[in-house]
């Protein structure tokens, strides 16, 4: 099955160009441009929000005239706050969010630029989610094709913004959990939702839900460009389609580079495809609207800065390529004079063609640093999203054919299920008529009676057999068309739309995302880097990638993973998991739906066997009583307790801190040694060596008892083991030290 992406481009509008031209852009640093923050003819995303409201019902929808569904490409900026390294090297503020609208230089003021929102650094990714994207995803659900995607160079924040955190979900599974409240919301409304989700690495097409799907061609038809042979999923819940992105994240390209531990290497795209048709007895036949919502997180462009080698290098250049391509074509589209439009020079432009032609609504997040070491690039970043916004975009409901739509081949098949099972139910009863035989024999007829009362018994077993499977179709069917548990056949009133939907997330549906912050988690990545730079052969690095694991969450330990063992290809991925992932899920839409939800439930349960969730990690870190047991540590050695492990390298530095003083102490006691054997009568050398002696006397106390502490916290294990093992040798070592004080003393 392919996913569709949209129907073939247009040529830029002149309006487009006219608006463009009144507002040629600051094309380098040194260009004194003001531009008016409150720009005629651009469309705020509070005005398109309000538009998508009134959209919101059906009937209203459908008696837009063409003028008024013509909209501008939604273009936001949102800012980063500094990160703990920049704050560290301290780094300045070279760009700032001066209001809602725009960005303004801090060592020039009169650079300036304006979209239709800017973020500031404090804005929660939610209050992104409202003002731009909630209408792209409200009116994909509509049947308008919706594009959602953020832009910025490497660690300005995209996939913070598209995936988030546990804490501070993104865009990706805010628009997911939206679409199935919408649903429910719409009870005048059946729905019937599939995802696919790939990736473009360099150039190359990859299918995130399906490992053998690699190097997928994109192809061209009348409707528009889609990939060949990518996996669709029916999903049936919004867990349902998040554990298909973290069974899809396990396959993305991911790896470090100097700005970014875990930076995205490749281009992603979750698609959402959305069938829906009227409710109910009287609607059959009726149009079924079909969409699609691209959720997009790109990969970040490098800035030459970056010092890559090898397989990065290589990388880099194609983010860089793509990227760039997008840039060429979006000034083209806005120029007004270009004819051609070069879609076909990346694999990203030709996905993206239909949408940024304009059909279906955009929304472009522009992620930036305020920080001035990467201020040419963040200036770039705000070029870029100021031609975006010209991009003029003609959001218009799609309405389908039959045989296209997979909701009505299914509506289909049920009421010929329905059908065939209702005759099926006639047959049974059919006595057949007296008149039907011939009466000469009356032991022929008897012979016959007895024939087809066994016939007639094992028809009628076989046709309860088949009615049943039947049914079990039907059933399974009918679950994949989702309805509002509002909905009765009987309602037809159009929907209105009720208050704001305030989502919140189960533990299960978030449980792919890190449970916090990336750069928190990689500040304290460097923090632990800092200290192996000072001690590198001390460092234990089971224990630091084991840390480093637990912070991280599940997303970002299957990246780590994936970083670790190379560039992450397909092939090479035979743990456990991803093995057992790739092969089990289903090809729906003809999978059966029980699979399906069982499936859901399987990879959940299988991502948080293997790696825990952060929900996980705090119960065990909130309780210091809750440690894990043997097994537990030596199967899941990433499950250990952060409280634990933090509270074992707290007692250890204690412990090293101790040794040090009374290591200083044996000097110092030597030293009076001698002088107490130059000069016997002196008193006060005694007094001191005496003091010194006691002060070591305490220290060791100390250091025994935390190493016993240290015994206490690890559970029976190898690394109990060796701790103990350490606790055993520092007692005696320390039993020396105090023989060899006492000795000291009596010289
Ligand atoms: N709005 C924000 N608020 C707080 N922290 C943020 C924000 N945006 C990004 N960050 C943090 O900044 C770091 C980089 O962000 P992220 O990984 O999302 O960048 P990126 O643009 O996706 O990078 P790349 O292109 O290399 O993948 C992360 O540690 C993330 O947690």
């Amino acid at each position: 099955m392919a996913t569709r992406h949209g129907s073939k481009s247009k040529k830029p509008s002149p309006r487009a160009a006219a608006s463009n031209n009144s507002l040629s852009s600051p094309t380098t640093s040194s260009s004194q441009q003001f531009l008016e923050p409150s720009v005629g003819g651009l469309s705020s995303p509070a005005s398109s929000s309000t538009k998508s409201k009134v959209l919101y019902s059906y009937s209203e929808s459908l008696s837009l005239d063409s003028d008024r569904s013509k909209e501008n490409v939604t273009v936001t900026v949102r800012f980063r706050p500094l990160s703990p390294r920049e704050i560290r090297l301290g780094e300045e503020i070279a760009w700032y969010a001066d209001g809602d609208t725009i960005v303004r230089n801090e060592h020039n003021p009169s650079i300036a630029y304006a979209y239709d929102r800017v973020f500031g650094p404090t804005t929660t990714t939610r209050h992104v989610y409202d003002v731009a994207s909630q209408h792209v995803v409200s009116g994909a659900m509509e049947g308008i094709n919706g594009t959602i995607f953020a832009y910025g160079v490497t660690s300005s924040g995209k996939t913070h913004t598209m995936h988030g955190d546990q804490r501070s979900p993104g865009i990706i599974p805010l628009a997911v959990k939206d679409a199935f409240s919408i649903i429910q919301e719409t009870p005048s409304r059946e729905f019937l939702l599939r995802v696919s989700y790939l990736e473009i690495y360099n150039e190359v097409v990859n299918d995130l839900l399906n490992p053998a799907g690699q190097n997928l061609r994109i192809r061209e038809d009348s409707q528009g460009t889609f990939v060949e042979g990518i996996k669709e999923e029916v999903v049936l819940s919004p867990a349902h389609a998040l554990s298909l992105i973290a069974a899809g994240e396990e396959h993305r390209h991911v790896g470090s580079t100097n700005f970014n531990l875990l930076s995205s290497r490749s281009h992603t795209i979750f698609t959402l495809t959305i069938e829906s048709s009227p409710y109910g007895e009287s609607c059959e036949g009726e149009a079924v609207t079909l969409s699609q919502l691209n959720l997009i997180d790109l990969a970040g462009s490098e800035s030459s800065k970056a010092e890559t080698t090898g397989v990065r290098r290589k990388e880099g250049s194609y983010i860089n390529k793509s990227l760039l391509t997008l840039g060429t074509v979006i000034s083209k589209l806005t120029d007004g004079r270009s004819t051609h439009i070069p879609y076909r020079d990346s694999k990203l432009t030709r996905l993206l063609q239909s949408s940024l032609s304009g059909h279906g609504r955009v929304s472009l997040i522009c992620t930036v640093t305020p920080s001035s070491s990467n201020s040419e690039e963040t200036h770039n970043t705000l070029k870029f999203a100021h031609r975006a916004k010209h991009i003029e975009i003609k959001a218009s409901q799609n309405k389908i054919i039959d045989e296209k739509s997979l909701i009505k081949k299914y509506q289909t098949e049920i009421r010929c299920l329905k059908e065939e099972l209702e005759q099926l139910r006639r047959g049974i009863v059919t006595v057949p008529q007296a008149k039907d035989i011939g009466g000469d024999d009356i032991l022929l007829l008897k012979q016959k009676l007895e024939d087809g009362q066994v016939r007639l018994q094992s028809r009628l077993e076989q046709e309860e057999e088949a009615k049943a499977a039947l049914m079990g179709r039907i059933q399974r069917l009918t679950k994949l068309i989702l309805v509002s548990t509002k909905a009765s056949p009987s309602s037809r009133f159009p929907h209105r739309p009720g208050p704001r939907r305030r989502h919140s997330f189960g533990e299960e549906e978030l449980a792919y995302l890190p449970h916090r912050r990336r750069d928190l988690i990689l500040d304290d990545e460097n923090d632990l880097n800092d200290s192996v730079d000072g001690s590198a052969e001390n460092t234990d690095d089971t224990l630091k990638e084991e840390k480093r694991t637990k912070k991280n969450g599940l997303l970002n330990w299957l990246k780590l993973r994936k970083r670790d063992s190379g560039t992450g290809t397909l092939a090479g991925s035979s743990d456990k998991s991803s093995g057992m992932k790739s092969t089990s899920i289903p090809s729906t839409p003809q999978a059966e739906s029980t699979n399906i939800q069982m499936e859901a439930r399987y990879l959940h349960s299988l991502l948080t066997e293997t790696a825990p969730s952060a929900v996980n990690l705090s119960d065990v870190r909130e309780s210091e009583e809750v440690l894990p047991d043997n097994d537990f540590l030596g199967q899941e050695t990433p499950l250990t307790s952060i409280k634990t492990m933090d509270q074992i390298d707290l007692l250890r530095e204690q412990q090293k801190i101790l040794s040090g003083e009374v290591a200083l102490h044996m000097s110092a006691l030597k030293r009076l040694s001698e002088e107490a054997a130059q000069n016997p009568r002196k008193e006060h050398i005694q007094a001191e060596i005496r003091k010194l002696n006691e002060e070591m006397w305490r220290k060791n106390e100390q250091i025994a008892s935390l190493g016993k502490q240290i015994a206490d916290c690890i559970v029976p294990s190898h690394d109990k083991k060796d701790n103990f093992e350490e606790t055993q040798s520092m007692s005696e070592l320390m039993e020396q030290l105090n023989e060899k004080s006492f000795e000291l003393e009596v010289m």
